[in-house]
Order: structure tokens, then sequence, then C-alpha cells
């Protein structure tokens, strides 16, 4: 099991940034959603024992927090949003300098740090200073002390922040190769293609709470049993305004519109609506859903269901 989280609280001092998070999630690869402020680096931070939980209990790996916080760090790699490297040190330094701060001898991490860097194709580059390194030079040193201790799993913040098209794609490769070896990643980005690409699974957070988990086909198939796409003979703006009167959740999308229906709403009552009200509607189908459709529509019910924090 990759989380186990029971009621997870934690605060800074009056906020509450995790509001009793409860999930049980299996290794594998997991999205971590939500928009700015959600938590998510807060329950990364939680889950590796950098923060300390205000209330609820964790085990990660099967390891319990706080008790185990030392096994977890020696079987998890981080990789966060942040530089976090001293810019003066070779990378093949900084990369066994981090695999000796998770316990290893000095040789093994040196050599472990050798390997890792050619792996993330920064091996030509494993005697210069980081403080002249490309950003997409970067992002790879990153994830080269993530893994070079050989963990089991990584949680990858941003990890395609500031990467031209090319970079991102090489990067998501390589996070690819990463899971293809067995290691369980939790990928935390704000691009949802990325996560797409990426992920089976995913948690998504927004304000603090936990609004969804699960894999990411049984989330866009759910989510398209609600949502209709809808066009109608040039009369989109009017058939829009009927439904928000008739209390439906409706948006533009170019040149159709998009209907949430929340139960009790029906198909039925949304073409009902246009029949009664004389609206051509020319073409109707449910819509086709990517990720960044169902999270919107997933926000967009939790925003209707809680009240503002
Ligand atoms: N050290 C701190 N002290 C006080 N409040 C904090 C602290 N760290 C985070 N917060 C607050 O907790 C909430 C959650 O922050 P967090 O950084 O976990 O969100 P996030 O989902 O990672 O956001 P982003 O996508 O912007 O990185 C935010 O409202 C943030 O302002």
């Amino acid at each position: 099991m990759l989380f186990d989280l029971e009621n997870v609280q934690k605060s800074y001092g009056n906020y509450q940034a995790l509001k009793g998070i409860t999930l049980k999630i299996q290794e594998g690869s997991v999205g971590l959603l939500g928009p700015n402020g959600a938590g998510k680096s807060t329950l990364i931070k939680s889950l590796l024992g950098l923060l300390e939980l205000s209330g609820g209990s964790a085990s990660v790996l099967g390891f319990r927090l706080p008790e185990d916080t030392h096994k977890i760090r020696q079987s998890i790699g981080y990789m966060p949003e942040n530089d976090c490297y001293l810019p003066s040190m070779t990378a093949v330094s900084y990369v066994a300098l981090m695999g000796g701060l998770t316990g290893m001898p000095r040789s093994q991490a040196l050599s472990r740090a050798h390997e890792t860097l050619h792996y993330v194709g920064l091996g030509e580059a494993r005697y210069r200073k980081l403080g002249g390194f490309s950003t997409g030079m970067k992002q790879r040193v990153k994830l080269a002390q993530a893994l070079v201790h050989g963990p089991r799993l990584v949680f990858l913040d941003e990890p395609t922040n500031g990467l031209d098209p090319q970079g991102r794609d090489e990067m998501l490769d390589l996070i690819g190769d990463v899971k293809s070896r067995g290691i369980s990643v939790v990928l935390s980005s704000h691009i949802l293609y990325d996560v797409e690409k990426v992920c089976e699974s995913m948690i998504m957070l927004d304000q603090g709470e936990l609004i969804h988990f699960g894999t990411i086909a049984a989330l866009k198939a759910d989510r398209q049993k609600s949502i209709v796409e809808i066009e109608t003979k040039e009369q989109n703006e009017q058939f829009a305004e009927i439904l928000k009167a008739r209390g439906f959740s409706v948006q533009q999308q170019g040149l159709r519109l998009q209907v949430r229906l929340v139960a009790p709403q029906t198909v039925q009552g949304l073409l009902d609506a246009a029949i009664e009200e004389d609206i051509q509607v020319r073409r109707f189908m449910p819509a086709e859903l990517t990720l960044e459709k169902a999270f919107l529509s997933l926000l967009d019910e939790h925003a209707h269901k809680a009240p503002a924090a």
C-alpha cells in the first residue's frame, strides 16, 4: 500500500491546510492535483515526515508516521519544486551528498551518483558546477538526487516547471522509465496533460479537503455520464439563459454549450427544456473528456457543495 491516511490534519497556527484526509491508495503512479493553496505541498511534506501532523494517522509504504520517519525517508525520493542545491557544487558531488544524507556509505553514494546522473542524461555534465546549469539540466539533477538511493517511491513536485516542450516530453519519458522500473511515482503538477500522461490514478485536493481519489479512467467515465455538449441552430446564448434559469450549470465551449447534470437533473430534462422553449438542437453528445475538463467539473461541483473557507 502506498498511503493509508486516516483523518490527516495539518494546521499552520489557526489555519487548517489539511482538513482531515482519509484514503488508501495502492502502489503505482498517482497524480496529486488541486488549485493553488489546495494543500498539495503540505501533504507531500507531511508524508515525508518534514511536517508534524496536527491530527489523524498516516502510513507510507507500510511505515507509520512519525515513528518510522527514518525508514520512510530511506524509501522515498523527493524532487522539490524549488531549487535545492549549492551552485558551487558539481553535479556529482551534490548527488553523492544527497545519497549520503539518506544513510548510504560515501563510496556507494558516489558510485550511485555517477550512475544516476548518466541515467538522467547528465553523464557528460556531471563534473560541471550546478550554478551554470540550464533549467532543464537543473530539473534533471533534482530528479537524480531523488533517485540516487534507489527509493521505492518518488514525490515529484512540478518536475516539468520551466521546461520547453521538448524538455517536457523528455522529462515525462524519463518519469515513464522510472515507473517501468517498479518505482511508484507521486506527481504534483498544474499541467494536467502531464498527469494524464504519467499517472493511472489521482488524488485531488481543494482548500485542504480531499475531493476525489481513484483511477483517472474511472473519474473520466464517471464525469462523462454527467457532462453533455449541445449545439443549437444559432440559439446557444438564448438556450444557455433558459438552462441557467432552470438551474443547470452551463458553459460556452466554442460552438457548443457544455452542461453538467447534477442529480436529479437528467438528459431528458435538458431535451424537454429545448422542446418546451422551441430550441432546435443540432448536435447532442457526451462531452469528450480530458482530465482537465474532469478536474474543472470536480472543482465546480465542490465549490457548489462547500461553503467558502
Ligand atoms: N508555513 C506556512 N505557514 C502558514 N501557512 C502556510 C504555510 N505553508 C503553506 N501555508 C498555507 O497553507 C495552504 C496550503 O499551502 P500548500 O503550499 O500546501 O498548497 P499547494 O496546493 O501546494 O499550493 P501551490 O499549488 O500554490 O504550490 C495555503 O493557503 C498556504 O498559504
